[in-house]
C-alpha cells in the first residue's frame, strides 16, 4: 500500500491496538487506519519502537486542479514548518519536534497517542533545520509560491496570498521578514519575507519590460483590528476606522483606503516600513512580537502596451498576513487582551465556516463572507476572480500539536476551493493583439522581399514588375491595418476612460444619497418627541436606521460609541451624531454636550459621562410638526427611488428595497394619522 497516494481506497481495520487511539472523529471522509503489519512500514523510521496508528487526513478526493486559464483552479496551499525557538524549549520537559517529512508526505507523530497523522499539500517548506538537505530558506519559500503569483498577476490575474497559522509559528517570518520595522535590505537579508522579495521582482520586471509596454503600480496597507480597519498608510493626525462596502461590480472595498501610486521599489519599501510601524504590536505570553491583528497588503497593477498609458490590463495582488489563532485560557491576562482574542477567533473562525462552506462543493451552499470583516474583504480570494495560495505555517513542537493539526486540518479543506479567475483586460485586447501579429507578420515578408531586392540589386538583377507591385499591396496592407490598430486603441481607450468616469460619478452618487438619508433620519429621530409616532411608526425608524448604517453597525462602527448610545437612550437623552462629533442634548434640563470625535478616551465610558461640558439650550428645539415630518419621509422616498438602480442584482437595491417597502407602508400610517386628527380627507403627495 502506498501511503502517499491520495486515491487509496478506502477500507476498515477494527482492531487498534489502544482502545481510544483510532480518532474516528477527525475527519471521518480521510481517516484511515492502516493493518497492523503495514503500519509497522509506513512508520518504522519515526516511531521504531511502539506501535503507531496511522491516520491520512488528506481527503481521498481533491477535485482536479485546473490550469488557471480554464475555467476553475483549486487553491494552492503550502506548509512551512519552522525551527524549534528557546520559548518551545522552555516548557517544562522541554518541547520534541514532532514533525517529519517522507516523500510528499508531512507526517505528525501523537506520541502520547501512538498516532501518526499524515497530509498531503502542494508544497511542503522544511525550515527546521538549516543543515539539511530539503531546508527551505526565504527564498525558496518566495520561489516557489511568491513569484507565480507575480507572473499571474502580469498574466493580469487577480492573486492572493494568506498566511494562516497559530501565534508564534511564523506567519509574519514568512511573509514580510525578521526586521519588520528596520530598514529592509534585500540584497543582503537573508530573512527577508515574501512581500518585500514580492515587490523587488515586480520593479526588476517591470524595468525589464519592452520600452513602449508601461505599468503603473499603486499600493494600499491596511489591518483589521479588533473588527475595524484601520489605513496603515494615513498620514492624517485623526486615524478613524474605515467602513466596508460592496460595489455590485468591484466586490467588497474599503472606503477611502488611502491609496499610493508608487514609481520605484525604494519609494514602495517606504511605504512598506510606515505601515509595518504602525501595525498594533502587543505582547502575549506566547510570542512578544506577536501581531494581533490581521494585515492585508496590496498591490495593483494598470498594464498598458502603445503609446497611450491608458490601462488595458489590471490585476491585484493581496498580500495577507493573518493574526494568529491560540487558545484562550493560554495567553490572556487582561480583558483587553482577552477582546482581542475573541476578534481574532471571530474572525478565524469565520475564515473556518467561509472555506468549509466552499470546500462542501454543494450548489447554492450558503457561504457567510460578511460574518466577519476579514472574509467580507477576502470575498474574491476565496471563491472569486483570483488566483489564491494559502500559507500554513506550524511549529514543530509537541506542546503545540492540538494546534497543530488543527492549522494543518484547515489547509486540507482549502485545498478543495476551487477559484474562478479571469483575466481583466479589455474585450478588445484580442482584437489589439491580432492586429499587432498581423503587423508583424506584413513587417516580416516586407523585410524579406526588401532585402531580397537589395541584394540582387547588387548583383545587378532588376525585381520585375509583378514584384513589385506585390511589395507594394504589402507596404499599403501594413499601413491600413496600422491605421485599424490605432482606431481600436483610441476608441477603446476613450470607451474605457468614459465607463471609468460614470462609475467614480454613480458610486459618489450612491455614497452622497445614503449620507442625505442618513442625515434625515437623524432629523426624525430628533423630533420623535414633538410628534406622537406609535409604536409602529417609532420601530420603522429603528429599522430604517438599522437598515442605512448596517454596515458600520456589525462591522464598523466603534462600540464605545454604541454604548454611548445606549447610555443616552437609558437616561432619557437625545445622542445625535456627525461625522465628527457627538451631541448630547438633554431636553428636561435644557442643556446639551458636544463632544469631538477624536477627543473620546475610548477606554473609560465613566470617565467620558463625568467629563461632558454642559451648555444651555437657549432655543428651543426645533419642533417639527407632522407635515414637517411627512414631508422628510417623502424626500427620504425620492432619494430611495433615485437610488434604485436598474440592474436586479444589484446588493444596493436589494437593501433599498426593504426600506421602501417598509417606508411605503409608514406613510400610510402616518397619513391616516394626520386625517384623524385633522380631519382632513385626503392628502395629496408629491412624489
Ligand atoms: N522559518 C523560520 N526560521 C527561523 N525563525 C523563524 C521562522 N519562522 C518563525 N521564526 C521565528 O519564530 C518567532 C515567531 O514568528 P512570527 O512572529 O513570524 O510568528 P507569527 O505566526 O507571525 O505570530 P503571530 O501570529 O503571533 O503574529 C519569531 O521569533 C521568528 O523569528
Amino acid at each position: 500500500m502506498a501511503l502517499s497516494n491520495p486515491g487509496t481506497p478506502k477500507t476498515n481495520f477494527p482492531t487498534p491496538k489502544r482502545p481510544g487511539a483510532i480518532f474516528s472523529n477527525c475527519t471521518p471522509r480521510s481517516n484511515y487506519t492502516t493493518p497492523k503489519s503495514k503500519k509497522q512500514d509506513a512508520t518504522t523510521a519515526y516511531t521504531p519502537e511502539c506501535f503507531s496508528n496511522v491516520i491520512l487526513e488528506t481527503p481521498l478526493r481533491r477535485r482536479p486542479s485546473k490550469e488557471k486559464n480554464e475555467e476553475g483552479s483549486n487553491l494552492t496551499v503550502a506548509v512551512r514548518i519552522r525551527p524549534l525557538t528557546e520559548k518551545d524549549q522552555a516548557v517544562q520537559g522541554g518541547a520534541s519536534n514532532i514533525v517529519k517529512i517522507r516523500d510528499k508526505d508531512l507526517i505528525i507523530h501523537s506520541s502520547s497517542l501512538g498516532t501518526d497523522h499524515i497530509f498531503q499539500y502542494d508544497h511542503i517548506f522544511w525550515s527546521c533545520d538549516s543543515s539539511s538537505p530539503i531546508y527551505a530558506s526565504q527564498e525558496d519559500v518566495f520561489t516557489t509560491i511568491g513569484k507565480p503569483l507575480l507572473n499571474s498577476a502580469f498574466q493580469g490575474y487577480n492573486a492572493c496570498l494568506f498566511a494562516y497559522g497559530q501565534t508564534g509559528s511564523g506567519k509574519s517570518f514568512s511573509m514580510m521578514g525578521q526586521h519588520l520595522t528596520e530598514c529592509v535590505d534585500i540584497d543582503s537579508d537573508d530573512y527577508c519575507g515574501i512581500i518585500p522579495r514580492f515587490c523587488r521582482d515586480l520593479f526588476d520586471r517591470i524595468s525589464k519590460l519592452k520600452s513602449h509596454s508601461h505599468v503603473a503600480v499603486e499600493v494600499s496597507y491596511f489591518e483589521i483590528y479588533n473588527e475595524k480597519i484601520h489605513d496603515l498608510l494615513a498620514t492624517s493626525a485623526t486615524k478613524l476606522p474605515l467602513k466596508v462596502r460592496e460595489h455590485p461590480m468591484w466586490g467588497p472595498y474599503v472606503v477611502d483606503l488611502t491609496v499610493k501610486p508608487v514609481k520605484s521599489y525604494c519609494q514602495l519599501r517606504e511605504y512598506l516600513l510606515m505601515g509595518n510601524k504602525n501595525r498594533a504590536i502587543a505582547a502575549t505570553t506566547m510570542n512578544e512580537k506577536s501581531s494581533r491583528s490581521h494585515s492585508i497588503f496590496s498591490v495593483e497593477l494598470c498594464m498598458s502596451e502603445g503609446l497611450r498609458k491608458e490601462d488595458n490590463r489590471r490585476s491585484k495582488v493581496s498580500l495577507v498576513d493573518l493574526a494568529g489563532s491560540e487558545r484562550l485560557g493560554n495567553s490572556y491576562n487582561t480583558d483587553d487582551k482577552m477582546r482581542e482574542g475573541v476578534f481574532i477567533n471571530k474572525a478565524l473562525l469565520t475564515l473556518g465556516k467561509v472555506i468549509s462552506a466552499l470546500a462542501d462543493q454543494k450548489k447554492n451552499q450558503f457561504v457567510p463572507y460578511r460574518e466577519s470583516v476579514l472574509t467580507w474583504l477576502l470575498k474574491e480570494s476565496l471563491g472569486g476572480n483570483s488566483l489564491t495560495s494559502m500559507l500554513a505555517t506550524i511549529s514543530p513542537a509537541s506542546s503545540h500539536l492540538e494546534e497543530t493539526l488543527s492549522t494543518l486540518r484547515y489547509a486540507c479543506q482549502a485545498r478543495c476551493i476551487v477559484n474562478r479567475a479571469v483575466v481583466n483586460e479589455s474585450p478588445h485586447e484580442k482584437l489589439v493583439q491580432e492586429l499587432k501579429s498581423e503587423i508583424d507578420r506584413l513587417k516580416s515578408i516586407r523585410d524579406d522581399m526588401e532585402r531580397t531586392s537589395m541584394s540582387s540589386a547588387s548583383s545587378v538583377i532588376v525585381i520585375n514588375d509583378s514584384q513589385n507591385e506585390e511589395l507594394e499591396d504589402l507596404r499599403s496592407k501594413l499601413t491600413e491595418t496600422e491605421a485599424k490598430l490605432y482606431l481600436v486603441q483610441k476608441n477603446w481607450e476613450e470607451r474605457f476612460l468614459e465607463t471609468k468616469k460614470t462609475q467614480m460619478k454613480e458610486l459618489a452618487e450612491v455614497e452622497r444619497y445614503k449620507d442625505e438619508l442618513e442625515s434625515r433620519l437623524r432629523i426624525l429621530k430628533t423630533v420623535e418627541n414633538d410628534v406622537t409616532l406609535s409604536p409602529y411608526q417609532s420601530n420603522f425608524l429603528e429599522e430604517l436606521e438599522g437598515v442605512l448604517t448596517d454596515d458600520q453597525k456589525s462591522l464598523c462602527d466603534d462600540d464605545l460609541l454604541e454604548d454611548i448610545k445606549e447610555w443616552c437612550y437609558n437616561n432619557g437623552l437625545i445622542c445625535t451624531f456627525n461625522i465628527d462629533s457627538i451631541i448630547i442634548q438633554d431636553l428636561a434640563n435644557r442643556r446639551q454636550a458636544c463632544v469631538q470625535l477624536g477627543s473620546i478616551n475610548y477606554s473609560n465610558l465613566n470617565d467620558f459621562v463625568k467629563n461632558l461640558t454642559w451648555a444651555e439650550i437657549r432655543q428651543e428645539p426645533k419642533k417639527l410638526s407632522k407635515m414637517e415630518v411627512l414631508n422628510s419621509m417623502n424626500q427620504i422616498y425620492q432619494a430611495l427611488t433615485v437610488l434604485q438602480p436598474a440592474d436586479s442584482e444589484n446588493t444596493l437595491s436589494l437593501l433599498f428595497a426593504k426600506v421602501n417597502k417598509s417606508l411605503q407602508s409608514f406613510e400610510t400610517a402616518l397619513l391616516n394619522n394626520i386625517k384623524k386628527s385633522s380631519g382632513q380627507k385626503s392628502v395629496t403627495f408629491n412624489v
